[in-house]
């Protein structure tokens, strides 16, 4: 066993609910063997406890559970930026032209790279991704998240209109390399499939009967998608389907919705979509900058929480701007204060909250990630910021570890994250001298 010595905080309620939410250990110990949390508390109590227990000293900087990135895209790495254009118009110019070149195995395998050392260089630890439209690219990225460790829900993108022709399927092809997918992944190691129609815009009731038809065979899969993210998509799914009763009615006739569906962005959203999003238990990803980079719009997180609807954080790269969940947070924070009284005053335990414990059960994964309780995997980041940097004199001078929490989410970065756990592996060491790097496994 290793009784690590460390600051750290976490949020094993939900502080919407619970006012002390935030729990913190100025000086702690989380004593993990086989890469579980068998106790948590103050590291003066288990050292007593356990005196014999080789001890890691990770003292001077702020552990935190490992991120839970509930919204990003593969094939988008490399279009991070694309900025000035609205969504559809954004999907035309930089991310379809991008998602065509993953037929070629070559570069969806120097991409999945990208991708998975992108996330865990950010101190992402589990992620739901959009893979993507070929079968064979989201082979080669399940290939690399189990090579690297990184916990990982992911599945095939399936479409067949409005997109280009190299990205559309057809409702038979869609259900048996989803299902060919489901067998090689689904369970395998820290991997678990994710059905993925893209957006209802760009798919077929045919396609999400496809889609259905995969969740009913394998009642365990995740499911995602988009949903409510631009007025202009909005509009255009109404007239497609002409008999549903509005956007999240497209998934929910389907037979899409349930505790582990997650829909992606939900901006623009009318009471009923809310309340049917709670009956059937699912969550909206938001993602707020790319709320922001395509003008999306404000999303109303308080009428999420006044209607019980879950809701998780996710980086959206490459609509988003990057993978730090860090900038997500503060973004989050910014838009809620923007928005005067119809906004939610988020604090740093919201934050934390919502890009760790949130995230978990959103995946429905809180019985095993999400925070530092006992019986948790140790799945943790330490953020320490570079000698001499700006960030490292804010931390050490902060007048509490929640000031000191705020201030990273205010100023944190990439660059900050100096170790990364995934199940009790270290899965990235960052270099003091050199650019970051996974550890390979
Ligand atoms: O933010 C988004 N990114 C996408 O790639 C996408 N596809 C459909 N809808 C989308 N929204
Ligand atoms: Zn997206």
């Amino acid at each position: 066993m290793t009784l690590y010595r460390a600051t750290f905080l976490h949020t094993p309620v939900n502080p919407f609910h619970h006012s002390d939410a935030l729990k913190r250990e100025d000086d702690g110990g989380l004593l993990v063997q086989n890469g579980q949390i068998r106790e948590s508390g103050s590291f003066a109590d288990l050292k007593a406890a356990h005196p014999t227990e080789t001890v890691e000293d990770l003292r001077g900087g702020l552990l935190l559970p490992g991120f839970i990135d509930t919204h990003v895209h593969y094939p988008q790495v490399r279009v991070i930026g694309g900025l000035g254009v609205p969504l559809l118009d954004w999907l035309d110019k930089y991310a379809l032209p991008e998602e065509a070149r993953f037929g070629d195995s070559a570069h969806a395998a120097t991409v999945a790279r990208e991708f998975v050392s992108g996330l865990i260089s950010s101190g992402t630890t589990t992620a739901l991704v959009f893979g993507s439209h070929f079968a064979n690219a989201v082979d080669t990225l399940f290939q690399e998240t189990e090579r690297v460790g990184l916990r990982t829900v992911a599945g095939q993108v399936v479409s067949d209109r409005m997109l280009r022709p190299e990205l559309h399927t057809t409702p038979e092809r869609a259900y048996s390399e989803g299902k060919a997918l489901i067998e090689k992944w689904h369970g395998k190691g820290e991997n678990r499939y994710a059905v993925t129609p893209r957006f209802s815009l760009s798919a077929s009731e045919g396609i999400l009967e496809a889609c259905a038809a995969l969740m009913k065979e394998f009642p365990d899969v995740h499911f995602t998608s988009h949903s409510n993210e631009n007025l202009k998509e909005v509009e255009t799914v109404r007239q497609l389907f002409p008999k549903s009763r509005d956007y999240i009615d497209t998934y929910e006739q389907a037979g899409l919705l349930g505790r582990r569906s997650v829909l992606a962005h939900n901006v623009h959203m009318t009471g009923r979509e809310l309340s049917a999003m709670a009956t059937h238990s699912c969550t909206s990803a938001h993602c707020p900058c790319s709320n922001s980079a395509l003008g999306s719009g404000f999303f109303p997180l308080k009428r999420h929480l006044a209607a019980g609807v879950r809701v998780s954080l996710g980086t959206d790269v490459g609509g988003g701007t990057g993978f730090s969940m860090l900038k997500e947070g503060l973004q989050a924070y910014f838009m809620q204060q923007l928005l005067g009284d119809s906004g939610v005053a988020l604090e740093p335990s919201h934050l934390l909250y919502l890009a760790t414990r949130a995230g978990a059960e959103a995946l429905e994964m809180d019985g095993q990630i999400g925070d530092f309780s006992a019986g948790k995997a140790f799945d943790a980041s330490l953020f320490q910021p570079p000698e001499g940097s700006t960030m490292q004199a804010v931390l050490n001078n902060a007048h509490s570890t929640e000031r000191a929490l705020a201030s990273l989410f205010a100023g944190g970065t990439q660059a900050d994250v100096k170790r990364v756990w995934i199940g009790g592996k270290e899965v990235f060491s960052r270099r003091e001298t050199a650019q970051a790097e996974p550890v390979s496994a």
